[in-house]
């Protein structure tokens, strides 16, 4: 199967082709780069040097189509929308990184995105690319929109939960935090090495674009018109999210008892880890990996829940869940290249 990427200078791109190169069933064909097209691309990226010597490509939608299967987008919000239906009007399959197919509603994406919905048919026709909710759907989509990093580690946390009816979901409390290369490699004053070094910073609380996000699965899900509470905090590290979640439980449950209902939800997902009571899984032991790892305790003097959900926001937040999509798509092992262990430490 041929492949190509789009948005070639990036983080998500070259997490892509880091797997890409490793993967049986593929060959990346094409790298489109809108800001540096006739380069090299190893010339960005000299750590690619020997192994991939591509030229970055101009986008040329129909000559590009007749030469490709399957096409990555790894482009900010606002790029994917202007492109994908005409690949998918020539036969591509399209993986968009970006957050340009996930909400379903015009209104939502006006509010949150500050911008038009693309076409409501293409829309309508993106499978959400959860890989552990929506294998079924993601192996008939011909567009996926890949989830965001934090509702990936954040849905993954509660799922059980909210399946199982153990949790008030109206009183869901999202404390979630991330690594600066979460925000691309573009340069911003936020993660100027001097401004988040040894700092902490909450940010966009109550306006954050994976808010409507979210609530779409959860209620979706739940069939509860419920609203969530998240922050989002900058943490002085590359890669990783953790999203802490709280919620009152129902009725008073042993950790025990809830750990035991999770294995049971996730026991047919390899990527997916559930911790043993009183083990906490830190960001470090999913590093560069592509598993969501969950630890879980049930306070029995506050009855509520805590839920410690951990990603690698490149990988399973981003390129690594975008090729489980592609390995389910196409009728693969989902885990084909991309069963890495963990870089530990
Ligand atoms: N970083 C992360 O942890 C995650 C990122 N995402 C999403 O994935 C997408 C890519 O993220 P990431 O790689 O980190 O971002 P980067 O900023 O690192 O890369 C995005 C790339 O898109 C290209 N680009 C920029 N502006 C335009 C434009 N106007 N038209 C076409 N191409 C453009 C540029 O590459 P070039 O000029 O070479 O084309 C740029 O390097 C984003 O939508 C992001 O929100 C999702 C989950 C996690
Ligand atoms: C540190 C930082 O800025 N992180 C980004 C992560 C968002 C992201 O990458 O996801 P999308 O695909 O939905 O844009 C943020 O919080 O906006």
């Amino acid at each position: 199967m041929k492949i190509a990427i789009i948005g070639g200078t990036g983080y998500g791109a070259v997490e892509l082709i880091r797997f890409l190169t490793n993967h049986p069933y593929v060959e990346l064909t094409t790298i489109v780069s809108h800001s540096q097209s006739g380069t090299e691309l190893s010339s960005v990226y000299p750590h690619l040097t020997d192994v991939i010597e591509m030229t970055m490509e101009a986008l040329d939608v129909d000559k590009l189509s007749q030469s490709i299967d399957l096409v990555f987008f790894a482009t900010p919000s606002n790029v994917s929308k202007e492109y994908i239906p005409a690949f998918v009007e020539n036969g591509v399959k399209c993986i968009d990184l970006s957050g340009d197919f996930r909400l379903k509603s015009a209104e939502d994406y006006e509010q949150w995105y500050q911008s038009t919905l693309a076409e409501q048919k293409y829309v309508d026709q993106a499978v959400y690319g959860l890989s552990e909710l929506y294998a079924e759907q993601i192996k008939e989509a011909s567009i996926i929109a890949n989830p965001g990093c934090y509702p990936t580690a954040t849905l993954l946390g509660l799922m059980p939960a909210v399946k199982h009816r153990l949790i008030n979901n109206h009183s869901i409390l999202i404390d979630a935090k991330t690594g600066t290369s979460g925000a691309g490699r573009g340069l911003s004053l936020n993660v100027h090495f001097s401004e988040m070094n040894e700092n902490l910073k909450a940010y966009k609380i109550g306006q954050h674009k994976h808010i409507p996000e979210i609530e779409q699965v959860l209620q979706t899900e739940s069939g509860e018109n419920l609203q969530v509470t998240f922050t989002t905090h900058l943490v002085p590290m590359t890669r990783g999210i953790m999203s802490t979640i709280y919620a009152d439980l129902n009725e008073s449950t042993q950790t025990e008892e809830v750990i035991h209902l999770y294995k049971e939800f996730y026991k047919n997902d390899p990527f997916v880890r559930v911790r043993e009571a009183g083990v906490i899984p830190s960001t470090r032991e999913v590093y560069g990996s592509n598993f969501c790892d969950i630890g879980i305790y049930a306070d029995q003097r506050t009855g509520k829940l805590t839920i410690i959900s951990v990603i690698d926001n490149l990988v399973k937040g981003a390129s690594g869940q975008a090729i489980q999509n592609m390995n389910l798509l196409n009728g693969w092992d989902e885990t084909t290249g991309i069963n890495h262990l963990p870089i530990y430490p």
